[in-house]
């Protein structure tokens, strides 16, 4: 089994994913149905110039823009800097705290290509659902110079998301994996998803998809403090 990191409290344990590689912890009900629609209202009052539309999904970018010359950051607003802080206790980024949040929303038959977040974050992700559930499936990383290899060869296993849960994955789920979301309008159960029991699923079980929109909260090790450090050699 996976090593307990000590960071995290020591009752955290009950909300790892055992059957998963290191390492996911699953917390169903981390946020109240409430909270839920205050933050949903939060992320559809956003102006509308906020929105990026990409194909498959559209994105709110919240902290500044992650760059390897560091982010320059922009000030967090207060309806996303408590869930900032609050994940951040509980240790997920090794006493950090979080400053950028990427809202992402999917429709029914939209996702994500599989990819991974890359080193412009430490390598922790979190994220919260909202709305709907989804699921995140996860691929092994592509051989340089081996025969093609099909994305569904490359498939190892599922979490199903439910709204108002958090997700926390790091370790080689974060650094090794590659992550993301078939466009589907459904989900069919299977035993590849490996967080069923806590997510309270049954194999075989068949789940609609309604709009979802996400909250990916992560810390960006390197920021820029002074723009005009920007202009200088
Ligand atoms: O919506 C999600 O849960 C995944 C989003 C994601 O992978 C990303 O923004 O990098
Ligand atoms: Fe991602």
């Amino acid at each position: 089994m996976a090593a307990f990191p000590s960071h995290f409290p020591e009752d955290f344990q009950k909300f790892l994913v055992a059957s998963a590689p290191p390492l996911v912890y699953y917390l169903p009900d981390f946020i109240t149905e409430e909270e839920e629609s205050i933050l949903l209202r939060q992320v559809y009052q956003a102006p509308k110039t906020k929105w990026t539309q990409l194909s498959g999904r559209r994105l709110q970018n919240w902290g500044g823009l992650p760059h390897p010359k560091g982010m320059m950051a922009e000030k967090m607003p207060e309806w996303l800097q408590t869930y900032c802080h609050n994940i951040s206790s509980l240790g997920a980024f090794s006493g950090k705290c979080a400053n950028h949040v990427l809202v992402n929303e999917y429709n029914p038959g939209e996702g994500i290509m599989p990819h991974e977040d890359g080193p412009l974050y430490h390598p922790t992700v979190t994220t919260i659902s909202l709305g709907s559930h989804a699921l995140l499936d996860f691929y092994e990383p592509l051989v340089p110079g081996a025969a093609a290899q099909s994305q569904e060869s490359r498939f190892v296993l599922s979490l199903l998301l439910r709204p108002r849960s958090l997700l926390i994955l790091q370790q080689d789920m974060y650094r090794r994996l590659l992550h993301g979301i078939r466009g589907r309008h459904d989900d069919t159960l299977t035993d590849t998803v490996k967080n069923l029991v806590q997510a309270g699923g049954k194999p075989g079980a068949s789940l609609s998809r309604g709009t979802r929109v996400s909250l990916t909260v992560r810390h960006v090790p390197k920021v820029m403090k002074n723009k005009l450090v920007l202009g200088r050699k």
